[in-house]
């Protein structure tokens, strides 16, 4: 069957997250969690569910932008595009009208990004796997054949991701095997938001430890003060040999965010987050350098909006650790490029996922790093955050602070809608949101 596209519809979804400061930190206050979710229709009835993240208002304009890329996806089949998706991809971020946006960043990527993951999950619903299961499937030509190369190909050619990927191939089953039964390592942004009491703090620590996290992540930034209390505070609770992690937010320059981590090196944090504003490539680099003598490195990745500032964040060694994340870059080809170029560089991927549903994302892309790339735990962990997992008809599944990678099969013939909703790449059937009960309240 051709599964004709044969239209695409975009809604704008809200939670109320700021109410209680859930997802703040030192620059987003009072983040509202938000999704421009995209439904692709196919004249088989099969259908394709993708989002972008996004907060509170700015939803209104990723919508407008998504509208736009909308004539560009239907008419198309699912063959047509996945028969050269590296050609489909750059149809989405080159036209010549809607390119001067971006190119390839800000409102129109994130577009791109939501209209590519309802594309990928559309594919993994045709070939009835989670999207983690047809990456780790495809061989390594078809997976390249995903990838735009263009502005990386003095850093990574087509042949050399193909070489990478061939290498990886040993031991790929055994590693696939392992994921199924003990998940993929994650760490929790939950405990410590920077809105949070000191008592909610302690009380989320103490019911974390006791679930079997032991690594934590702890927003910083807006005072040295407070974050200094904070991060002894959630030390003395962890314990010395837990992981500590502390994100800025992009609250400083680049002196500042040397002087201030220094101030927080007694708590030992592996690393520090988005210490400055995420473009400069530079500035993070001399502020690696000058922390690399404590033992922290940076992680930075939730707002690097495309392969190639990423390319230059690893030449310049500005970045000790790369934080993927499904709906910044351009959706599952563009993050494909940088886990290519990240295990070129050795350098370990631990995807952003504080929003809502990018942990539903994400943990595809993970899994496919950990057995076609990296074969690699070393320092290396996803994101989690313990928001809004209920509007998912299918959440994740952490189990002892590990991703346990979605099993899902579909079938498409025995299918009715409620399944076509709970299976594939995601299920972000907002179930309660497209009933319109959150949208008519908050958009
Ligand atoms: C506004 C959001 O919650 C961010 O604070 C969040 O994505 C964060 O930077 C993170 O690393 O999870
Ligand atoms: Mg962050």
């Amino acid at each position: 069957m051709s599964q004709k596209i044969v239209s695409l519809t975009v809604r704008d979804v809200r939670f109320p997250t700021s109410v209680e400061q859930h997802g703040s930190d030192a620059m987003h206050t009072d983040p509202d969690y938000s999704a421009a979710y995209v439904l692709i229709d196919t004249d088989s009835g099969l259908k394709g569910f993708g989002l972008t993240f996004t907060l509170g208002k700015g939803t209104e304009i990723v919508v407008c932008a998504v509208e736009a890329l909308a004539p560009l996806v239907v008419g198309k089949s699912l063959q047509e595009i996945v028969s050269d998706f590296r050609g489909f991809y750059r149809l989405l971020t080159s036209d010549g009208q809607i390119r001067w946006l971006g190119p390839e960043k800000g409102v129109i990527h994130l577009a791109t990004a939501a209209v590519l993951n309802a594309v990928w999950d559309l594919w993994a619903r045709a070939e009835g796997k989670p999207l983690w299961k047809l990456l780790v499937d495809m061989d390594p030509k078809q997976i390249v054949s995903c990838i735009d190369f263009r502005y990386i190909t003095d850093v990574l050619t087509e042949e050399e991701a193909h070489d990478i990927l061939v290498k990886a191939q040993e031991g790929k089953q055994q590693r696939e095997d392992e994921m199924l039964k003990g998940g993929y390592p994650a760490y929790t942004t939950s405990c410590a938001w920077l809105g949070y009491s000191d008592q909610q703090l302690q009380q989320l620590c103490t019911d974390a430890l006791q679930s079997g996290w032991t690594k934590f992540k702890v927003k910083v930034g807006a005072d040295l003060e407070d974050d200094k209390r904070r991060c002894c505070l959630i030390r003395q609770m962890i314990g010395p040999s837990n992981t500590l992690m502390i994100d800025a937010n992009q609250r400083w320059d680049v002196a500042e965010a040397i002087s201030w981590v220094s101030s927080l090196a007694e708590f030992n944090p592996l690393w520090i987050e988005e210490p400055t504003s995420p473009d400069d490539i530079l500035g993070h680099a001399a502020i690696s350098k000058a922390l690399a003598p404590l033992g922290i490195g940076v992680a930075t990745g939730e707002q690097c909006h495309n392969r190639v500032m990423f390319k230059q964040f690893l030449q310049a060694s500005a970045l000790q650790f790369v934080q993927i994340d499904s709906c910044r870059l351009g959706s599952v080809n563009e993050n494909l490029a940088v886990m290519l170029m990240a295990q070129k560089f050795q350098v370990p991927v631990c995807p952003h996922a504080g929003g809502v549903g990018l942990c539903e994302l994400v943990q595809h892309l993970i899994l496919f790093d950990y057995i076609c790339l990296s074969a690699n735990l070393h320092n290396r962990m996803c994101e989690y955050v313990d928001h809004l997992h209920e509007h998912f008809t299918s959440p994740v599944v952490i189990q002892d602070a590990h991703y346990m990678p979605p099993k899902a099969r579909w079938n498409r013939k025995e299918s009715n809608e409620e399944e076509v909703q709970s299976f594939g790449y995601k299920r972000f059937a907002f179930l309660k949101c497209c009933g319109l009960k959150v949208l008519s309240v908050w958009a």
